[in-house]
């Protein structure tokens, strides 16, 4: 326990500095069952989830009351986090049935160890906490709780309206969640840059009914069989590692990864596609997304995004500039709030795209007034055609099959790419291992699926969101 920074009397202390204990599924228990405390937080969360890095302050507000040195209230909450994107924690993160991130599970550290777990259980003494998404709502849920009065001294973060509302309901509708996956892995027979992805993808078709059937609901036995169809073997085979990342690899573990990779293979479908498919392929991508993400802001925000779209698309020109517009958007409010954060990769800083360097003639004029977002003038022919290039041709003639045959091969090219949205050297081309990556994407969304087809309990979040928007 001392190695992992446990103080004594009740006072903890997590990596790098953090109030919260980093725990992992070798130490999860003993720690817990060791600990004097009366209650704990276990926080779950996945180190690319964006929205988790943005929350992780508020978590750490409220951990610093009660872990640490210099806490407040030692001895009466220990707060503690798993990251459930590490491959040893997979199985842990299932027994708590995390469908999403941030995921808080509240109750006495001694309550942990039970066999598996989920949200409104009956007779469980722990309990989801379903409104903890700023530290001042996470300390009320917690004083309600135990009938306290704990406030926070702290007033180094008070970005708290940056954060979602009401984002942890766990709930997702079932019945629809096989058909977004089978619709989105046509599009990636149809469309995915690479060959060998595209087999890969037919051949989960192919025997997606033996994996999953109409109608049912995976059980716990089924499950693990689509897991090692899709998350193990991967639709690009395989040699292509789990987590690894090269065109989106950040300079920090915690950054870029798996969303960036998710975006790019966004872009490079849609380019690909004829302009009969575009509005299915819209339809397509918003239902994998908001079934499949699970990072729970950014689908939220993406669903909103789609929602707005009132008029059918008739071609692949429009659906194309429209995901271009729709991340731009993504990319405007991210600047400000990695800023006000702190939570930007220095390397790659969020910018409008593509940068003036990658696409003169992209635009046509631009202006900026004082510490505001860039505003331009596309020249949308331009864009259209820069897009088409840089994520069709460029995409694939740049892109090794080989290069996924080996985890080492790929390793020894990392120092040579970059990936250059962040303007210096712009003219670099984007390097085809994004395909590997943009393929480990689905690998996850499938684990998503796979989490959220183990809640028994389900409501209708989905449609409760759709009534709201
Ligand atoms: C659908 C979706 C919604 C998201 N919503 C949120 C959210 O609400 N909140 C949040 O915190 N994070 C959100 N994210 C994550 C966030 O957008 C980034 O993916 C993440 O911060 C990593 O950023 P990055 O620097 O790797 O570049 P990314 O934004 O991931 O972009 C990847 C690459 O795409 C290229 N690119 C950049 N902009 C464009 C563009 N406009 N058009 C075409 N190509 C472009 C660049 O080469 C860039 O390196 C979302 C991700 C996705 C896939």
């Amino acid at each position: 326990l001392r190695s992992l920074g446990v103080g004594g009397e009740g006072a903890a202390g997590g990596a790098h500095g953090d109030a919260a204990v980093d725990l992992d599924a070798a130490n999860f228990t003993a720690f817990l069952q060791a600990s004097p405390e009366s209650f704990a937080v276990v926080e779950f969360f996945a180190h690319w989830c964006p929205a988790c890095r943005n929350y992780k302050p508020q978590y750490e507000k409220v951990a610093k009351l009660f872990n640490g040195p210099d806490a407040a209230h030692p001895g009466s909450i220990v707060m503690a986090r798993v990251d459930c994107a590490s491959k040893v924690n997979v199985d842990l993160c299932n027994k708590f049935s995390v469908d999403h991130y941030p995921f808080l599970v509240w109750g006495p550290p001694t309550k942990f160890d039970s066999p598996q777990w989920k949200p409104k259980q009956e007779n469980s003494e722990l309990e989801l906490i379903d409104d903890g998404r700023t530290a001042e709502r996470l300390l009320k849920w917690i004083n309600k709780k135990m009938g306290s009065s704990f406030s926070l001294d702290d007033k180094k973060y008070e970005n708290d309206s940056a954060l979602p509302k009401n984002a942890s309901d766990p709930e997702q509708i079932k019945p629809e969640t096989r058909d977004p996956l089978v619709r989105f892995l046509q599009i990636l027979v149809s469309h995915h840059p690479s060959k060998r992805c595209r087999r890969g993808s037919a051949d989960l078709l192919i025997n997606f009914d033996d994996h999953w059937h109409t109608n049912l609901s995976l059980s716990s036995e089924e499950s693990p069989t689509l897991l090692t169809s899709v998350a193990v073997d991967n639709i690009c085979g395989k040699g292509v590692p789990r987590g690894y990342w090269m065109f989106c690899r950040g300079s920090k573990k915690e950054t870029r990864g798996f969303s960036c990779g998710l975006w790019v293979l966004l872009h490079s479908l849609t380019v690909r596609i004829g302009d009969a498919e575009s509005q299915s392929t819209f339809t397509s991508i918003r239902d994998f997304i908001n079934n499949f993400f699970i990072c729970d802001e950014c689908r939220r925000h993406f669903y909103e995004m789609c929602s707005s779209v009132s008029v059918p698309f008739k071609s692949a020109r429009d659906l194309t500039l429209w995901l271009w517009r729709a991340h731009n958007k993504v990319n405007e409010r991210l600047m400000k709030e990695e800023k006000d954060l702190d939570t930007a990769d220095p390397s790659f800083p969020k910018v409008i795209w593509p940068p003036k360097q990658l696409c003169p003639s992209c635009y046509r004029s631009s202006s900026r007034t004082g510490d505001g977002p860039m505003q331009v003038e596309w020249d949308e022919d331009e864009v259209y055609h820069f897009l088409v290039d840089y994520y069709g041709k460029k995409l694939v003639s740049s892109y090794r099959e080989a290069s996924i045959d080996s985890h080492l091969q790929v390793t020894k090219q990392v120092g040579s790419i970059s990936d250059d949205s962040s303007a210096s050297s712009a003219a670099t081309v984007p390097i085809g291992a994004a395909l590997g990556v943009a393929a480990a994407s689905c690998t996850f969304g499938a684990l998503a699926c796979f989490w959220r087809t183990q809640q028994k309990n389900r409501k209708y979040y989905h449609l409760r969101s759709l009534k709201k928007i």
